[in-house]
């Protein structure tokens, strides 16, 4: 199951901390549209910023972008400042799954204009945008289809957890295959999980709490002790057990971050997917203004079907502010800016991959960070690292000095499906526990999964 938290409304919960969890079964959506699938919106209009590729614009931005002498923006009014000029918050939505939706705590100004249900359009990084259009095209209203009978889902995503880290597992688990708990069973331990990746420290802490679980409960059976370090695997990850929160601010803004090839982006569009279901109103900014085809490949993965016939229904929509070729910070910037005005609930920048290393793309990202705080005072609110599952320990060196830089708030352990040994995730909490909201076991949309320790620590020893 995939799930987040989103925050309760006003008038059922005063108190800012409540939040309801939005959960996702495994088959995702019920909902088809009736017509041909929308194919992603082609360019209606040229270009109104030199090398702004593919311009189509629903709704006016306006322009966004007051520099300081240094070049970076300058400061903007923060969305509480925004929500107290502009008028009374939005409706409460319906979500799918009979969760009920609010709208968030601070509410900027309803979307001037709102896509079909799930279309993506694609919006440059605006200096001129052009005219809204009169009137919205009509919305199709969705059929209803019997949803598909989800083939055991959880089981499925499960099964592929434990195949990835097998070759873990089938180490690990071959101690418990010994004929007695002695020094040598916890030797043999001990180098499986060093060679599971789990680190010095975590396999010490692990190994000491075992010997005093064994020594509680008495056991003599080798295998009474693979449930014990179960328990205690599970008690290592539990910190960094802890969900992704959608509704505490208007937007909701995160910025994407990871070495080149982590899942980034996938991540970002499978993350995408589940909010679109979930009605919120998203805009990605396409920061990985060098690749080529950066801001096609969030809009396939945000338009994504994946095989199931899928297309969110209801008030979800995204766009994607891009602008090849120009600089990162920038279009973020313009992309919180836009976020806010059209009262979206989460904005993700999607930044380029690089190397912890790269000091010069490091200060870039730093620099991403800082103009995202002066389009909107309080954010980023979530600065995540995609950390490919099978980079072993490197995963907890990019983790810290990620993390030195940027200060995380959350990590997206990705294709932990692959030859992940997964022991990795115990180095992390021992040393560097910042939450795990996602973990990645493959390339579909269900394939991002919420973390759970305990499961994970099952797979682990499977
Ligand atoms: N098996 C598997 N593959 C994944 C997973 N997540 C991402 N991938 C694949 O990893 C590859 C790289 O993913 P991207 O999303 O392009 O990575 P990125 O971090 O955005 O890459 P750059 O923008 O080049 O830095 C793609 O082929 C994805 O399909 C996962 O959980 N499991």
């Amino acid at each position: 199951m995939f799930s987040f938290f989103k925050k309760k409304p006003a008038t059922e919960a005063e108190s800012a901390s409540v939040f309801t969890e939005v959960a996702f079964a495994d088959a995702l959506p019920k909902v088809a549209p009736t017509g041909p699938e929308r194919p992603l919106q082609e360019a209606s209009t040229p270009p109104s910023a030199p090398g702004a590729t593919g311009v189509q614009t629903q709704v006016p931005v306006p322009e966004l972008t007051q520099r300081d002498g240094a070049g970076e923006p300058l400061a903007q009014p923060s969305c509480d400042q925004v929500a107290a000029s502009e008028g009374p918050a939005a409706p409460p939505v319906t979500l799918p799954l009979g969760v009920e939706s609010l709208p968030p705590a601070v509410s900027g100004p309803a979307p001037i204009a709102m896509t079909p249900p799930a279309s993506v359009a694609l919006v440059t990084s605006m200096e001129e945008p052009p005219p809204a259009p009169a009137t919205p095209p009509p919305m199709v209203p969705p059929s209803i289809h019997p949803a598909p009978k989800p083939e055991t889902p959880r089981a499925g995503w499960l099964a592929r957890l434990s195949a990835g880290l097998r070759k873990t597992g089938s180490s690990l688990a071959g101690v418990f295959s010994r004929t007695k708990i002695d020094d040598a069973l916890y030797e043999e331990l001990e180098e499986a999980l060093l060679m599971a990746d789990a680190g010095v420290k975590a396999t010490e802490q692990l190994l000491d709490d075992l010997k005093r679980r064994v020594r509680e409960a008495r056991v003599t059976e080798p295998q009474a002790v693979k449930a014990l370090l179960v328990d205690a695997i599970a008690e290592l990850l539990r910190p960094l057990e802890r969900p992704l929160e959608i509704g505490r601010h208007a937007p909701t803004v995160m910025m994407v971050v990871g070495v080149n090839g982590a899942g980034k982006t996938t991540s970002i569009g499978k993350l995408t997917r589940h909010l679109l279901e979930a009605e919120q109103k998203v805009l990605m900014a396409a920061a990985d203004t060098f690749r080529a085809a950066a801001r096609e490949q969030l809009a396939v993965w945000a338009q994504r079907a994946d095989g199931s016939g899928v297309q969110a229904a209801g008030a979800g929509w995204v766009d994607i502010v891009s602008q090849q070729g120009g600089d990162p910070a920038a279009v973020t910037f313009d992309a919180v800016v836009a976020g806010k005005a059209r009262g979206c609930d989460v904005v993700i920048a999607d930044t380029a991959g690089r190397l912890p290393t790269q000091l010069h793309l490091m200060e870039e990202l730093k620099k991403i960070k800082r103009v995202i705080t002066k389009a909107q005072l309080d954010a980023p609110h979530e600065v995540l690292l995609v950390v490919d599952g099978n980079t072993g320990q490197n995963a907890l060196t990019q983790v810290k000095a990620f993390d030195d830089a940027l200060q995380l708030t959350g990590l997206i352990v990705t294709k932990l499906d692959g030859t992940a040994k997964g022991g990795v995730l115990a180095a992390i909490a021992r040393e560097r526990p910042i939450p795990v909201y996602f973990i990645g076991v493959g390339e579909k949309l269900e394939d991002l999964q919420t973390f759970s320790a305990r499961e994970f620590a099952q797979a682990l020893l499977s």
